[in-house]
């Protein structure tokens, strides 16, 4: 049976890798994938992963139809054996419907690959449909780690490394940005609730309102460590 699967995780997590080996093993064995992208980092019409790789892809911008794009490309003769969507996260809640209608009515595997949450940690539209109405939900297995090496399951906007919670849901940007730029860190539940980013534990483990800590004083004190 075609399935609608949803690889999810935060950023950095390898989606875009495990899309693009998706691809090269089916590929390998004669299928045609259909591969759609939107607003990836490399520009538009790319799929890209940060070991380097990247291939074509078609841009499914706003108010793209997926059915009908398939529907018209395989009347004209073309081959579609399964497809696959990356930065799914950017897609309204009505194009997952369409990929759904493809596995559905089309018998096409359909192969989404997101973020699940912004980085309020609220849902994003594409992202919350798909969990919806996915047939299952794979959490990626190479773990992002936040700074204190707990698993990363949240997505922080820092700028000049400190985490920012205020402005447009899309801001296409990266991990590991200079400084002083619009960027991207993933963290824990426990830093991205506190705001903690490697920036601001780093700044806290220097501050001298918190070092050097007295003995004297116990357990109280505030000690800068991991779990700060
Ligand atoms: N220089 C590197 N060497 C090995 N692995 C790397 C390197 N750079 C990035 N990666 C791997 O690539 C992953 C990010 O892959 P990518 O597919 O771009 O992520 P996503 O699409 O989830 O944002 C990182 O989590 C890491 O495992
Ligand atoms: C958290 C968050 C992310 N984005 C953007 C930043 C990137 O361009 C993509 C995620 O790409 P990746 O391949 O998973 O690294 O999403 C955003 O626009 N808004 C956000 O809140």
């Amino acid at each position: 049976m075609p399935e609608l699967v949803f690889f999810s995780g935060t950023m950095d997590c390898g989606k875009s890798t495990l899309a693009l080996q998706i691809e090269h093993n089916r590929s390998a064995r004669g299928l045609q994938g259909m591969i759609f992208t939107r607003d990836d980092r490399a520009g538009e019409g790319k799929l890209s992963s940060r070991l380097g790789l990247v291939t074509d892809a078609v841009e499914a911008a706003e108010g793209f139809d997926f059915y009908a794009y398939l529907v018209a490309h395989l009347s004209q003769g073309n081959r579609a054996d399964y497809v696959i969507v990356d930065e799914a996260q950017f897609l309204a809640g009505e194009q997952i419907d369409q990929l759904a209608r493809v596995v559905d009515d089309l018998e096409l595997d359909v192969f989404a690959f997101g973020i699940t949450t912004d980085f309020r940690s609220k849902l994003f539209p594409g992202s919350q449909r798909l969990v919806e109405l996915a047939d299952r939900v794979e959490v990626l297995q190479v773990e992002a780690l936040c700074w204190c090496g707990a698993r990363a399951t949240h997505n922080a906007r820092t700028i000049g490394g400190e985490m920012v919670v205020e402005g447009a849901q899309v801001v296409v940007g990266d991990v590991n940005q200079a400084p002083d730029e619009v960027g991207y860190e993933v963290l824990c539940r426990r830093h991205h609730r506190r705001r903690t980013t490697a920036a601001a534990a780093h700044a806290a483990a220097l501050s001298p309102d918190v070092l050097p800590v007295d003995p004297s004083l116990g357990d109280s004190v505030s000690r800068p460590s991991s779990r700060s």
